[in-house]
């Protein structure tokens, strides 16, 4: 089922949050809101829910104008990031409450939640309370509740954030997958740019109430429109370009920046304003004088070992760059205080100003 928001006006005590929003999300689609702390993405989800409703503006499911339905009458399935389970009731019980509140027969609505349980993998668990679980388990038993009524959408709003790190990755996994398999038309919220990337049809980047680029992953990570879109996914390394010269010979564009010349191969155009957003895993430390073009000069600054990989902070004229390298076992590492030239690369993208 696709879904529409058509010109949301919303405020908090006069404060603007949302004017004449639009946006469309897809059939069938995980699609994520990512954005910083206060930019509006729960506000939107919860007006999915029904939690919320617009100063003006509609919703739609489908063609279906649901702005004034309420809650219980939407038919979605919702996970929230702190599960929200009835804590004196057992995993099946939980599980099996909202078809029982549709009035599916007791049996009936049994089968179907152990079922759901078992594609969860808590088929072991279901006599359990809900305080005598793991946050991934409970956060499992929550995805089992949202899809066991066989929801017309699947709001979630960070179902991971409390969780750490190895356990993160896994139940993305298992939450895509089960996505996947229902077809459903699914809205995640998070502020994890990893996580939305490695889990969406398409992201919508919000700031402070407006949708700033919508895209599959790779489109957002590879072409961000703007400087806060190419630094909060993915931390660009954000350059001033002052002017662009005549390409090179073989028609790779030439843009003049405060520390010399560097190449592009963007599509975006050049204006008055517009930075250079390259990202640090795409530039190569190397020893070379003299300096070319394409190349900037820098010291390094800070060195963190990440096992994988190595962050280098490397000073030059215009300002730190942040570059990350592969930590091949005889790979050489760089140390603090040495003098290195910078490889910059031609996929580096062309942004509007402005940063985070
Ligand atoms: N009930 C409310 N009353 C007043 N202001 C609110 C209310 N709900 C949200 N806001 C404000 O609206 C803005 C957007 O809030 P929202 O919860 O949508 O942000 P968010 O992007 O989801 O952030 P976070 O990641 O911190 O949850 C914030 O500035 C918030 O303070």
């Amino acid at each position: 089922m696709q879904v529409s928001f058509e010109s949301i006006d919303l405020s908090y005590g006069g404060q603007a949050l949302f004017r004449q929003l639009d946006l469309v999300i897809p059939s069938g689609q995980f699609f994520t809101l990512l954005g910083p702390s206060g930019c509006g993405k729960t506000a939107l989800l919860r007006m999915l829910a029904g939690f919320v409703r617009p100063d003006s503006g509609r919703v739609l499911f489908g063609s279906e104008n649901v702005t004034a339905v309420p809650v219980h009458r939407r038919g979605v399935g919702i996970v929230f990031q702190d599960c929200a389970l009835f804590p004196d009731r057992s995993v099946l019980a939980n599980v099996a409450y909202g078809l029982l509140a549709s009035n599916v027969p007791r049996a009936e609505a049994a089968e179907r939640a152990v079922a759901m349980l078992e594609r969860v993998g808590l088929e072991a668990l279901i006599d359990r309370a809900p305080t005598a679980l793991s946050g991934g388990q409970r956060q499992r038993v929550a995805m089992a509740r949202a899809l066991v009524i066989e929801p017309k959408m699947l709001l979630l709003d960070e179902p991971l954030s409390a969780l750490d790190g190895k356990l993160r990755v896994e139940l993305r996994r298992m939450i895509r997958e089960l996505q996947i398999e229902a077809g459903i038309t699914t809205v995640f919220v998070t502020h994890d740019q990893e996580e939305a990337l490695a889990m969406s049809d398409q992201i919508a980047v919000m700031d402070r109430g407006q949708v700033v680029q919508i895209g599959p992953p790779h489109d957002i990570y590879t072409k961000p429109r703007t400087a806060f879109a190419a630094d909060f996914v993915g931390n660009a390394n954000l350059i001033p370009i002052l002017q662009e010269l005549s390409p090179n010979s073989a028609g790779v564009r030439r843009l003049k920046t405060p520390a010399g010349i560097l190449f592009s191969n963007s599509d975006a155009p050049w204006m008055s304003g517009a930075l250079l957003a390259v990202r640090g895993a795409e530039i190569s430390v190397v020893d070379r004088s003299p300096v070319r073009e394409g190349e900037l000069p820098g010291v390094i600054e800070h060195v963190e070992y990440r096992g994988s990989t190595v962050g280098y902070t490397i000073q030059t004229a215009v300002g730190p760059i942040q570059v990350e390298t592969w930590a091949r076992q005889h790979a050489r590492m760089r140390g603090r205080g040495d003098a290195v030239v910078l490889e910059m690369p031609r996929t580096a993208h062309i942004v509007e100003g402005r940063a985070c």
